[in-house]
């Protein structure tokens, strides 16, 4: 609350807040609705000012001094309209204020102007001004001061006319001050009123927003942080794919799945063969590589719908729905002879990489994945005992090659 009274504090004797920026802010906030209300009240007060000819008509009669009030009146009407284009056009209420100011003192000129011409009315006119100044005050928004001023002139002017051609005795021209300066105070104490409170509103709602805005950037990095750490718990860091419990996780839906729907279920071991080698002699650093790319080899040739993980170290594993033992050996396959085919970095051109495939699959319902894993694991240390870069299957334990 203390930083939104810095912020947005309220002026006592304008109603506008005493930073410009946030009173600049707040008027174009309200831009597009003061130039509605101030195209509107213009065109009213202006049609209500020019019926006052019919009243002048049955007054005076046609006499000169009727003419005169009808040309001053059809002046005033037409300048007011003619702002009320432009200010419907271009018054951009933000900047052009004293455009939407400029009817004020125009229409207090039409009014003060009728007292040389129409001074036996003096009793209306009275009202018309007490009229006026209210609607100074309360019909043209946040121009408290511009208001004030224009209704001084409207009030002073007004008297100065009313003792010049109207013979104003003094008790009543008292009367009629002390009437005006009562419409004034009210009109200036409800429009501070107003303005203040409106204001007040603003900040509040823009104070909300902030704290919106706040709330919400905080939801999304604290969703980014939880991908992030999801990221984190799931992946494998170096290759990127499932790390052994995501990839446990992952296979044992898959396999339930397989199962219910009856359908086989293949599962790979994937050892990196003399991996020990490849580290003593190139470094961990191009170990690491080799690691990588195996893992990009398995991602690209194997189906979307296999999920590949890290099990540890150079062991990679791979889960296979509904896929039948030929099949399985075909994929084990294409993807030792695409290790075997890995372009590889130049100095590593005299490396021949290459990895034994353990295969195991579940034909039925009483297989669980540890007994898939353990057959896979026996069949791959099979094929190493073999001689490595092959594929050996549980299911029909021969070599492949
Ligand atoms: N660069 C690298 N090396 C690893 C990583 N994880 C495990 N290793 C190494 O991989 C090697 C595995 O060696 P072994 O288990 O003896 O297996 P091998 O040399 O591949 O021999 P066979 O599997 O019998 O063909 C060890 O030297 C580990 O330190 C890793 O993330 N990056």
């Amino acid at each position: 609350m203390s930083s939104l009274k810095t912020h947005y504090q309220v002026h006592w004797l304008t109603g506008q807040f005493c930073g410009g920026g946030s009173e600049s802010m707040y008027r174009q906030s309200i831009e597009s609705r003061v130039r509605f209300e101030s195209c509107l009240y213009l065109i009213v007060a202006a049609l209500i000012f020019g019926m006052f000819a019919i009243s002048d008509y049955y007054l005076l009669g046609i006499t000169r001094e009727f003419y005169l009030l009808l040309a001053m009146r059809i002046g005033v009407v037409s300048f007011c309209l003619m702002l009320a284009f432009i200010i419907g056009r271009w018054g951009g209420y933000s900047r052009k204020v004293w455009l939407h100011a400029l009817p004020l003192w125009l229409l207090a000129t039409g009014i003060i102007l009728i007292v040389p011409l129409r001074p036996e009315s003096l009793p209306t006119q009275v009202t018309a001004v007490v009229v006026a100044t209210m609607a100074f005050y309360l019909l043209i928004p946040n121009l408290l001061t511009v208001a004030a001023l224009a209704s001084l002139y409207l009030n002073i002017g007004f008297l100065v006319f009313a003792v010049l051609f109207a013979a104003l005795g003094p008790m009543t021209m008292l009367r009629i001050a002390l009437l005006l300066i009562m419409a004034n105070v009210v009109g200036f104490c409800a429009l501070l009123r107003i303005e203040s409170l409106q204001r007040k509103q603003f900040a509040l709602l823009h104070e909300e927003r902030g704290q919106n805005q706040q709330l919400h950037e905080e939801i999304v990095r604290r969703k980014s942080l939880e991908t992030q750490l999801r990221e984190v718990a799931e992946r494998d860091a170096l290759t990127g794919l499932n790390n052994r419990g995501h990839f446990m996780n992952l296979a044992e839906k898959l396999l339930q799945h397989s199962q219910l729907e009856k359908v086989p279920f293949g599962f790979f071991m994937i050892d990196v063969d003399h991996f020990k080698v490849i580290n003593d002699t190139w470094g961990h650093r191009h170990g690491d590589w080799i690691l990588t790319k195996i893992a990009e080899v398995c991602v690209q040739s194997l189906r979307p719908t296999d999920v590949i993980g890290r099990f540890g170290g150079e062991e990679f594993v791979v889960a296979l729905p509904n896929i039948s033992p030929e099949d399985a050996q075909m994929v084990a396959e294409r993807l030792r002879k695409q290790v075997a085919d890995l372009p590889l970095q130049k100095e590593m051109e005299k490396l021949c990489p290459s990895v034994t495939i353990g295969i195991a699959i579940a034909h039925t319902q009483d297989v669980d994945l540890e007994t898939l894993i353990t057959r896979a694991d026996q069949m791959l240390y099979s094929g190493k005992r073999q001689g490595r870069n092959r594929v050996v299957m549980y299911d029909n334990p021969r070599i492949i090659r």
